[in-house]
């Protein structure tokens, strides 16, 4: 274990608190994780729902539970409601914690890290006496535009043909189809408020941290970093599959779904070396039948194996006669270890729905993407996939466009085999080096991991 508790005059007591998805508790864990590995005591605050696993307990990291409903969600009609019921349960905890760290004379939290959805907790942080840090789930690039939203300078929604001049230049977007899904499809404008709320309280807080790393998006850093003293802390994801300094460290340590593990590393283990595509499309989407369909065949029509994660709720949507044919060449699973599925000599490509999340674990694994955003920040992270970092394939541009099988057909024979597979791949293992090298001992991310917790309290000279 690595300590920087000798160079302090006390070790840093922090407190975290997610929001209650999946793609936003893991990144925040994960950084957890990082910080008791560098002798630092942390709390973390993080949504309960009855089928969450956890095998952190045990370890190094204190996690308090916020019952949570993900039901009582659909009876919330607006995004204000939504979020002032979050902050609510949110708060109370906060408050209930911290009144328990009190009671028990324990030190008392020196920070509060606090997703970038729950801007309230600079002046909450503050009003306690903690210094604050948020924590952004997305990349330089999403949050960059977000920022513009909150200044105002996009109007939107944003309209095919529309001038995107607005954008700094660090951003290479030329269409409207490429900036984040929210700020061109009515349905979520609204949503955008809350967006841009990210940035409400931005210049009070002591850090803020991105979950990315140098390499990836510099100029946007670069852009951020004029403004505020931004740290980039990421690749967020276990250890065991980039540096393999934290021993054991092979998940994220909470699931809100049970993973069929034993049953896909089996299958794999019977295939040969990149010959499966592994197909997922994160924890909130929700395909159309029509989509669905369509993917089946044309998976089915590649001659390829796959894994595909279907959740329970959604598998209705897949015909009787697809799960017939594809029984000998496909597994459909609920929920995988998906850290392990893409690390799995079988697995040559993903297909994916390009959450943030999703988007780091491929890179950090050298596995080609095959892109199919859905909505928010994955229209913008696929168009980093496909024409920034050559990373993927595009095989349709968000939710609302039409595919066909054949376009999955030939989306995969182009990630799965000949030159462009090469290309693909040659670039993917650039930047899986990158995100090693940013995450191993003096890397970017390690160093400002370092610098945050030597500031945290006062350092006192040792002689
Ligand atoms: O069978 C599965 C499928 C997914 N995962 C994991 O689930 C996470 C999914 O996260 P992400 O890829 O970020 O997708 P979402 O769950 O959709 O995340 C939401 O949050 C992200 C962070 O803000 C955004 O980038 C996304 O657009 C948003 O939908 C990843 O760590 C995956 O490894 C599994 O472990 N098993």
């Amino acid at each position: 274990m690595e300590n920087n508790g000798d160079k302090m005059s006390k070790k840093p007591n922090i407190l975290l608190i997610s929001l209650p998805y999946q793609g936003h508790i893991s990144p925040m864990m994960q950084f957890a994780k990082r910080l008791t590995s560098k002798g630092v005591r942390v709390t973390i605050i993080t949504p309960f729902s009855a089928n969450l696993i956890s095998d952190i307990q045990n370890k190094s990291i204190n996690i308090e539970y916020v019952s949570y409903d993900h039901d009582e969600d659909q009876n919330i009609i607006t995004v204000e409601a939504y979020m002032e019921n979050i902050e609510k349960k949110a708060s109370d905890k906060l408050l209930e914690v911290m009144e328990k760290q009190k009671s028990s004379s324990g030190e008392p939290f020196d920070v509060l890290v606090h997703d970038s959805l729950l801007p309230w907790g600079v002046d909450f942080g503050h009003q306690h006496g903690l210094k604050t840090a948020i924590f952004f789930t997305q990349p330089c690039a999403i949050s960059a535009i977000y920022y513009l939203v909150h200044q105002g300078k996009i109007k939107y929604p944003v309209q095919e043909g529309d001038d995107l001049s607005f954008l700094p230049d660090q951003i290479p977007i030329s269409h409207v189809k490429d900036l984040p899904y929210d700020l061109y499809h009515e349905r979520y404008a609204g949503t955008l408020d809350m967006l841009g709320g990210q940035f409400s309280n931005v210049e009070n807080a002591d850090w803020i941290f991105f979950n990315t790393f140098l390499g990836l998006e510099d100029e946007v850093v670069d852009w951020l970093s004029s403004k505020w003293k931004i740290m980039t802390i990421g690749p967020s994801v276990p250890s065991m599959f980039l540096d393999k300094r934290l021993a054991d460290d092979k998940d994220y340590g909470l699931s809100l779904f049970k993973p069929d593990g034993e049953e896909c590393i089996k299958w794999l283990d019977g295939k040969d070396t990149d010959s499966v595509v592994y197909v997922s499309f994160g924890s909130l989407a929700n395909l159309v039948e029509d989509h669905m369909e369509e993917i089946a065949w044309g998976l089915l029509n590649s001659k390829c194996s796959f894994i595909w994660v279907v959740r329970d709720t959604e598998k209705s949507k897949l015909s009787e006669k697809f799960l017939e044919e594809s029984a000998d060449r496909g597994l459909i699973v609920n929920w995988c270890p998906q850290l392990e599925v893409l690390a799995h000599k079988a697995v040559g490509s993903f297909m994916t729905h390009c959450g943030w999340n999703s988007t780091l674990e491929a890179l950090c694994l050298g596995v080609p993407m095959m892109v199919m955003p859905q909505w928010t920040d994955q229209t913008t992270n696929a168009k980093y996939i496909v024409d920034v970092w050559q990373t993927g394939v595009r095989v349709k541009a968000h939710d609302k466009e039409s595919i066909t099988r054949e376009d999955i057909t030939k989306s995969v024979k182009d990630v799965m085999e000949g030159a462009k597979r090469e290309e693909l791949k040659a670039n993917a293992l650039k930047l899986k080096d990158m995100a090693l090298e940013a995450m191993s001992e003096g890397g970017s991310s390690d160093k400002n991991i370092d610098d945050f917790i030597s500031n945290i309290v006062t350092p006192t000279t040792s002689t």
